[in-house]
């Protein structure tokens, strides 16, 4: 995942979010402008109430003055409330659109990203750093904006208040740019550092907590939580490097400007003396100058969460960067209605990335209508041919039909709607029983799910859960038995009602009455579809139409049971050694 982003793309990506809610950004903008002028014309005030209030004795003046300045101050604050409220709405809705963004595009990803990134720091990166980015849009950068602003108004109104001083200050600039050019990037690159550890830790947590029961089985409790201290050391470590130089950062800038505006008061106080300037002058100079030092201080400041929210940033778009790399066709698949396609494997080749060569040339048809099963030893790419037929991995050669028409070309929505997998392990969403069912046709009414439910004879012990159809499963389908939770993954097949079945056996053993309703609901399941199935089971084989013998990716024989008993040496011992268990 670590395809190089540049700081023009992450700009342009963040740019692009903005444009959406460009009456918003106009109306902070504006907001802003209003504070910071309302900010620099204070000091014209402050000059007035010295020159002509204190130093003319002058107490009516005086009292204008403050009530100029008090009314300044409320057209400040009110415009701060309005450029606050805004930038802050903004940053909460570009990190919303940002996570839908980014989730839509990893739903989109094929199984084989996610088998070799862990869902862990995916998710890591997907809270925490949209987080960063909130925090930075909704007040960092609108920090910045503002401080620069205020800047460049104090400068130039520096400028006319005493052009030389102007200079000197300028003079001071390189001196504050210096830290910022040398700090800046190692900030940029521990916070990224310390936002990857922060991703590490989200991975170790998503995997204990996922497989809690076989931690606290194992007594590994420990284990985890010292691994665990190990990642949250070094994901400490990486933050303390990152605070260090922000902190040299912020230390260095401040120095810098309050050297530079003791100076220049020193410079002007010698001005005063000397007749050059006036007492307000000075004054209101100095204000615009501590206005400056300030801003630059608040930008050295931010600027450091900026580095972060473009570390942030660069790892997002690296996600959404991620290329699909199963491209869908822009052919409808053609059904005929009446009958179940064919399935065609044509001289298939196919390695898994970076693995050797799996099926070499495999060729199999599936009958409209026919029942295959596959047996054959672990390993043996039973599995792999169902990701091919769903379109998980591409073959390096050769070609998958349904029908005439190869997968490639068939949209990839038009092909997974042919098709219906109930898994070895059932998978079970933590949502209600009616949504579980539902899942590949939410649109489902419940007189439906309830129909499926029963021909997957799953209605009895759905009825007797406290709630019925709308109890909560919990994740995974804890509160369920492993015979239950088979038998609403069939009634979602059977809801879902497409023409091709893809059926992987479950190898765990049921108790024989579980057993015989899976075995009834799987029957009523395959009736009138193309079905595969991994079979693991002697009542499957016998009542499959055709056997397909896998060995180490190719097929060894195919037939009836009692053929292959008859014929297949490698059938009859696996045969023995499994199916008859
Ligand atoms: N995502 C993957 N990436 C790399 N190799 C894989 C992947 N999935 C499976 N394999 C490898 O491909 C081979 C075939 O695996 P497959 O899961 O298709 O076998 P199987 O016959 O279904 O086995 P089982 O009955 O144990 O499920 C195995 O050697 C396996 O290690």
């Amino acid at each position: 995942m670590d395809i190089p982003i540049t700081t023009t793309e992450v700009l342009r990506w963040v740019g692009r979010h903005l444009a959406h809610y460009r009456w918003q950004v106009a109306g902070a903008i504006v907001a802003l402008f209003i504070a910071a002028g309302a900010w620099l014309i204070l000091g014209q005030g402050i000059k007035v109430a010295v020159d002509e209030g204190f130093i003319d004795n002058n107490p009516s003046i005086l009292n204008t003055a403050v009530v100029a300045v008090l009314i300044i101050c409320l057209i400040a604050s009110i415009a701060t409330y309005f450029r606050f409220y805004l930038m802050s709405l903004l940053g909460e809705r570009i990190s919303a659109d940002i996570r839908n963004e980014v989730f839509a595009h990893l739903l989109t990803l094929p199984p084989s990203f996610f088998a070799k990134t862990r869902t862990g720091e995916v998710i890591s990166r997907f809270t925490s750093d949209t987080t960063v980015l909130q925090t930075v849009i909704g007040s960092s950068v609108s920090m910045a904006v503002r401080s620069v602003v205020t800047f460049i108004g104090a400068v130039v109104l520096m400028a006319i208040t005493s052009p030389i001083l102007t200079l000197c200050v300028l003079l001071a600039v390189p001196g504050v740019l210096l830290p910022l050019r040398i700090l800046a990037p190692r900030v940029r690159t521990y916070a990224k550092e310390s936002q990857d550890k922060i991703a590490d830790l989200g991975a170790h947590v998503d995997q204990a907590l996922h497989e809690i029961t076989t931690v606290q089985a194992f007594n590994a409790q420990s284990f985890e939580q010292q691994l665990f201290k190990q990642r949250v050391g070094h994901s400490l470590s990486a933050a303390k490097k990152r605070i260090h130089f922000r902190s040299q950062l912020i230390g260095a800038i401040m120095l810098v400007s309050l050297a530079a505006i003791t100076t220049i008061a020193w410079i002007g106080a010698r001005q005063v003396f000397a007749d050059e300037m006036s007492m307000g002058e000075l004054s209101a100079f100095l204000f615009y100058a501590v206005l400056a030092g300030g801003s630059v201080a608040t930008i050295s400041e931010v600027i450091g969460d900026v580095q972060r929210g473009v570390g942030a940033s660069e790892r997002l778009l690296q996600l959404l960067h991620t290329e699909p790399s199963i491209y869908s066709g822009t052919q409808p698949l053609l059904q005929d209605t009446r009958q179940p396609p064919t399935i065609r494997f044509e001289k298939v080749t196919f390695a898994y990335p970076e693995n050797p060569v799996l099926f070499s040339e495999l060729s199999l048809i599936i009958n409209s209508g026919e029942k295959v099963a596959l047996v054959g030893p672990s390993g043996a790419g039973k599995t792999s041919l169902f990701q091919l037929l769903l379109r998980f991995y591409q073959p390096q050669e050769g070609q998958i039909k349904i029908g005439s028409q190869s997968i490639e070309q068939v949209r990839l929505t038009d092909l997974r709607n042919t098709i219906a997998i109930v898994t070895q392990e059932p998978v079970i969403f933590a949502t209600t029983v009616q949504e579980n069912i539902a899942y590949g046709r939410p649109e489902a009414s419940l007189a439906e799910i309830k129909k499926a439910a029963k021909a997957a004879y799953a209605d009895d012990f759905i009825e007797q859960l406290e709630l019925g159809y709308d109890t909560q499963l919990g994740e995974r389908g804890v509160r369920l038995s492993g015979g239950q939770r088979q038998r609403i993954a069939i009634a979602r097949a059977i809801l879902a009602n497409r023409p091709i079945l893809l059926l992987d056996e479950a190898t765990s053993a049921l108790d024989a009455r579980s057993e015989k309703m899976v075995q009834h609901a799987l029957n009523r399941l395959m009736r009138g579809r193309t079905t595969i199935v991994i079979a693991h089971r002697l009542a499957t084989v016998k009542h499959a139409d055709r056997i397909v013998v896998m060995e180490k990716g190719s097929i060894k024989s195919s037939g009836t049971h009692t053929e292959l008993l008859e014929h297949d040496a490698l059938y009859r011992e696996y045969a023995e050694l499994q199916l008859l268990s």
